[in-house]
């Protein structure tokens, strides 16, 4: 039997009186991989945050197994430039690792060689990489992470993805993610959560692109592109550099002018 390591069942979010999110239910195992999507405002972040027990939930259940450690990675961090920190200072600061420690996490998500450098200095890439092995610190049971790759060119997303697996393969940890990044996670996702305040349909990526559900929130030729791209991950173009807007029509439209040019 496949351990579940947290479970929603019907969770619903109020705020201020507005349905955030109703009914979703999901189970995330051991060595599974989840990818949320779902068009902006749909409620991803504050499922995020519920699973993470920042957000009240109004209504549900929600089963973590005991004592469950989570990483989590966040779509951004806020440094106060007047402050500076260097890499090594940041990984110290949620739990006491040692050198090795910090060394070997760090050359796990090939950032060593940044370890002097002040936290200001990095690119997006090398940021977010630091904020993985910060998660990763704490050898998490399940990783989160919102949106990783905002703010990171295209090679580095890739890395990013790829660091994203290994880590899983070598804590055995189940993986949510909140990703737009269709075409570069599918190929390495179990299921696919689409969301839009409810959870409209879920099952393996070549499921899910054909479920009416999702055809009907993302168009059928963009479902169409996310099958075909489950087979030409390693397949990029020079339109993936550009920023990917965070709107459902732009990202997902994108995806014929990769396949095309
Ligand atoms: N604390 C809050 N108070 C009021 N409304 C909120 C609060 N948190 C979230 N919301 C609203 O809930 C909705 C869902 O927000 P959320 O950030 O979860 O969406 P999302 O799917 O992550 O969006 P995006 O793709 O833009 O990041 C939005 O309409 C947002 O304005």
């Amino acid at each position: 039997m496949m351990t579940s390591l947290i479970s929603l069942n019907n969770v619903s979010v109020e705020i201020n009186q507005q349905k955030i999110l109703y009914d979703v239910s999901l189970s995330l195992h051991l060595n599974q991989i989840i990818t949320i999507l779902g068009p902006n405002g749909a409620g991803k972040s504050t499922l995020v945050k519920v699973i993470l027990g920042l957000v009240p939930y109004t209504s549900g259940i929600i089963t973590r197994t005991p004592n469950l450690t989570v990483g989590y990675v966040p779509q951004s961090i806020n440094l106060n430039s007047a402050l500076p920190i260097t890499v090594e200072r940041f990984m110290r600061l949620n739990r006491q690792l040692n050198n090795k420690d910090i060394l070997n996490i760090l050359s796990m998500v090939k950032a060593e060689y940044l370890i002097n450098k002040s936290m200001h200095q990095l690119s997006g890439g090398e940021l977010q990489r630091v904020l993985l092995a910060q998660a990763l610190a704490k050898r998490p049971q399940l990783l989160i992470l919102d949106e990783p790759t905002q703010g990171v060119d295209v090679n580095g997303q890739v890395l990013l993805y790829d660091l994203i697996v290994d880590a899983k393969k070598q804590f055995n940890c189940g993986v949510l993610m909140v990703s737009h990044d269709l075409h570069l996670v599918m190929a390495k996702t179990d299921e696919v959560i689409c969301l839009n305040h409810h959870v409209c349909c879920s099952g393996t990526p070549a499921n899910v692109s054909n479920a009416p559900e999702f055809i009907s929130l993302f168009g059928k030729h963009n479902a169409s592109q996310i099958a075909i791209y489950k087979h030409h991950h390693n397949h990029l173009h020079d339109c993936c550099k550009q920023p990917i807007e965070k709107n459902k029509q732009t990202i997902l439209s994108n995806y014929g002018e990769k396949i095309n040019d």
